[in-house]
C-alpha cells in the first residue's frame, strides 16, 4: 500500500497520536503542565504551544548551543520554560509580553520551574521593546521565537533579523493558521499577518527557511524555521 492510499486521519486520530508521541518521547511534559494550569486558573487563554512543540524549542536551543534567546509573546511562560530549560547556565531568555498580568503569572511559573535565573520578562508592546533592545545595543540573540500578535509578524521578523547574530535560528509559530494563509484577501488580519510574515521570510536576503504543517490538539497549523545568514 502506498502512503497515499492510507485514509486521512481524523481529529481523534491526531489527538491520539499526539498523546502517544508526547507520552513516549517527552515524559517531562507532565511536570511542565503546572505552568499551563496556573495560567488557566488565572483566566488566561489556552494558546500556548503544544508539549511536543515546546520540547522542539528546548531541543533547538540545545542543538544550537544558544546562550541568548529572544521570545516574542510570553503568555503564562510555558514556552519560556521549555526555552530556558534548554539553555546553558549563564544564558538568558528575554521574553516580551504586552500584558502585565500575563508577565506576572509567567514569572511565578518560571520561578516554580527553578528557571527564573535564566529568564527575563519585559512588559510592553513588543515593537517598542524590540526598538529599545536595538537602540541600547543589546548583545545579539542566537535563537528567536515569534509567538505574539499575528498582525505585527512582518515587523517582528525585520526586528528579529536586526537583533540576531549570523547563524541564529528564527522560529515563527502558527505559520499555517488553519490554512487561512492561502487567502491573500482574507478579512482575518491575523491570517494576513502570518501570510505577509511568511512572504517577508521568503524574500529576506538574510534568511533561508522552510515551514512544516502540523496537526494535533491545537488543530491545523505549523511553524516556520529560518537560519539568519
Ligand atoms: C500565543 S500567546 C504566547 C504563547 C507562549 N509563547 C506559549 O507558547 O506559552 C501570545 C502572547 O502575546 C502577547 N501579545 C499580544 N500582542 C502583543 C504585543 N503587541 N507585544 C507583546 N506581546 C503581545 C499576548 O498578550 C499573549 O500573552
Amino acid at each position: 500500500m502506498a502512503i497515499n492510499d492510507h485514509p486521512p486521519g481524523t481529529q481523534t486520530d491526531f489527538d491520539a497520536v499526539e498523546e502517544f508521541l508526547t507520552e513516549t518521547l517527552v515524559p517531562e511534559a507532565s511536570s511542565r503542565r503546572a505552568a499551563i494550569e496556573r495560567a488557566d486558573d488565572a483566566g488566561m487563554p489556552r494558546i500556548e504551544v503544544m508539549p511536543n512543540h515546546g520540547k522542539l524549542l528546548e531541543l533547538l536551543v540545545q542543538m544550537t548551543h544558544a546562550r541568548r534567546v529572544l521570545e516574542i509573546g510570553t503568555l503564562g511562560g510555558y514556552s519560556t520554560i521549555w526555552l530556558a530549560s534548554g539553555i546553558q547556565p549563564g544564558g538568558t531568555v528575554v521574553s516580551l509580553e504586552l500584558e502585565a498580568r500575563h508577565a506576572e503569572v509567567a514569572a511565578e511559573s518560571i520561578t516554580a520551574a527553578g528557571l527564573i535565573d535564566r529568564a527575563e520578562i519585559r512588559v510592553g508592546p513588543a515593537l517598542d521593546t524590540l526598538a529599545d533592545l536595538r537602540s541600547s545595543g543589546a548583545e545579539p540573540f542566537d535563537l528567536i521565537f515569534i509567538d505574539a500578535d499575528k498582525e505585527n509578524i512582518p515587523a517582528y521578523i525585520d526586528a528579529a533579523v536586526e537583533l540576531a547574530r549570523p547563524g541564529a535560528v528564527l522560529i515563527l509559530d502558527n505559520a499555517v493558521w488553519h490554512g487561512a494563509i492561502l487567502n491573500p484577501d482574507s478579512a482575518d488580519a491575523a491570517a494576513i499577518g502570518v501570510r505577509r510574515g511568511l512572504e517577508a521570510i521568503g524574500r529576506h536576503p538574510r534568511l533561508t527557511a522552510t515551514a512544516i504543517q502540523t496537526v494535533g490538539s491545537k488543530g491545523w497549523d505549523g511553524f516556520a524555521i529560518a537560519l539568519v545568514t
